[in-house]
């Protein structure tokens, strides 16, 4: 196993991006046509038994799986991306307990492929036209020029903080959109916690747009902005999401790293001091929910509480994942409902059926330990418990045909939906100060 990861790892650094083929030495230029590739295998577990066998593959080193939907409830699938070196064994471990498995994605290579061809031909015409692609995806330097470009062309309505630094030392930059007054309430908004969730980042960058544009025209917007302020971090784990576009295009956490930890990264929805170290977290740091050594350990999480903390008037937080299609709100750490869990529950329905309207994409809803699985340490948690009544965690498109590697061509409708089910959360916080 060792030759396998050096092996791999040789591949990475001397071809750049992660090519995720075996090791099999395959000639990047002929687009890698030999050689198996990464799958991702789709898995229904009939029961709990089940469940805690794919649960056992979690943070082996070398790593066996890569959860992209957890083992969660027996009637949700579990997708796992399986290294080409594993596939063989996996799928003999999985056929040996009677687990019944697709194939989801037969070559992930395929649409990595796709996606840097994407994002080249973007940047080409970009580049030509000197405009920004809203339907497309963008690495870590052209979202930041985006952000300076908007503050300044929108300087009215938006102006930009930045929040703190990362592990590896970037900026951590918020937009504010505000239309005057001082501490006022306002909306919280992230994406791109995790940083292989790219539809999170774009949406992120299309919904900006689309405040400073509906400002004045659309009802909800401008009672929303004449009241309340807006703030949005986009790129809310910086270093990984500049790793998964120079290394891994899969890769999760952040890039922390501490002396005699061999493997790096914290996941940053495990951080969070709310139930810290519970269940559906891991204190493994191979694990891809490994919780850090302590709550906020995490410069990125920091500096988005003390941001918070400080400003002391933070009335909804809406988190922003992907995937699967799901709207959530606390608790995630414990099964106990929170006090306002019908309001929750009632906005959670309207938002998705709103969202619903637009391109016909079924969510589903609900407190995220019934609706998803345990999970201890996330955001939503900590901003509940701190206050703020109106906690949301977003899982955006799509349901597993794509997964993370969701087209571009999705980005748009995608947002479109999504701003929908933003709105009806800032109307009923508008509608309902406290
Ligand atoms: C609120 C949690 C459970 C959401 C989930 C995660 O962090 O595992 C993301 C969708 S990846
Ligand atoms: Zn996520
Ligand atoms: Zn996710």
């Amino acid at each position: 196993p060792r030759t396998l990861l050096v092996c791999s790892f040789i591949l990475a650094a001397a071809l750049g991006q992660m090519n995720f083929t075996g090791c099999v030495a395959v000639p990047l230029w002929e687009g890698g046509l030999l050689g198996a590739r990464d799958q991702v295998l789709r898995v229904l577990a009939k029961n709990e038994k089940q469940l805690s066998l794919l649960r056992d593959l979690e943070g082996l080193k070398p790593q066996k799986v890569d959860f992209w939907r957890g083992p969660a409830r027996p009637s949700l699938p579990v997708d796992m991306r399986v290294p080409f070196s594993e596939l063989k064994d996996i799928k003999a471990y999985l056929e040996s307990h009677g687990l019944a498995y697709s194939i989801m994605i037969k070559d992930i290579q395929v649409l990595l492929d796709e996606e840097r061809e994407a994002m080249a031909k973007s940047r080409r015409l970009e580049r030509s036209t000197s405009s920004f692609s809203y339907s497309s995806y963008h690495t870590l330097e052209e979202i930041y020029t985006w952000i300076d470009n908007f503050a300044t062309e929108h300087s009215d309505i938006a102006s930009k903080i930045r929040i703190g630094y990362s592990f590896e030392n970037r900026s951590i930059i918020v937009l504010k959109f505000s239309t005057g007054g001082s501490q006022r309430p306002a909306i919280w908004i992230d994406t791109g916690i995790h940083a292989r969730e790219w539809i999170t980042h774009a949406t992120g960058i299309w919904t900006a747009r689309k405040i400073v544009n509906e400002y004045g025209k659309d009802r909800i917007v401008t009672n929303v902005l004449n009241a309340m302020d807006i703030f949005m971090e986009i790129v809310s784990n910086p270093d990984g999401f500049a790793f998964t576009h120079s290394m891994n295009r899969l890769w999760r956490k952040n890039k922390s790293s501490r002396p005699g930890i061999f493997c790096i990264g914290v996941d940053l929805n495990r951080n969070w001091k709310s139930g810290f170290g519970g269940n559906g977290s891991n204190n493994n740091p191979c694990s891809e929910t490994y919780h850090g050594p302590s709550p906020q350990s995490e410069p990125e999480v920091a500096a988005i509480v003390d941001f918070i903390t400080a400003h002391g008037n933070i009335k909804a937080l809406i988190s922003i994942h992907s995937y699967s299609q799901m709207l959530m709100y606390p608790y995630g750490h414990t099964l106990e409902p929170v006090s306002n869990q019908e309001e929750l529950y009632s906005l959670a329905k309207d938002a998705v059926q709103a969202l619903y309207e637009v391109h016909g994409m079924e969510y589903i809803f609900g407190s995220i330990s019934t609706t998803l699985y345990v999970a201890s340490g996330i955001t939503v948690d900590w901003a509940y418990d701190s206050g703020i009544k109106y906690s949301f965690s977003f899982e955006l498109r799509d349901t597993g045909h794509y997964g993370f590697l969701l087209p571009a061509a999705q980005i748009v409708p995608t947002a479109q939906e999504t701003w929908l089910a933003i709105q009806t959360i800032m109307e009923h916080t508008l509608n309902h100060p406290y």
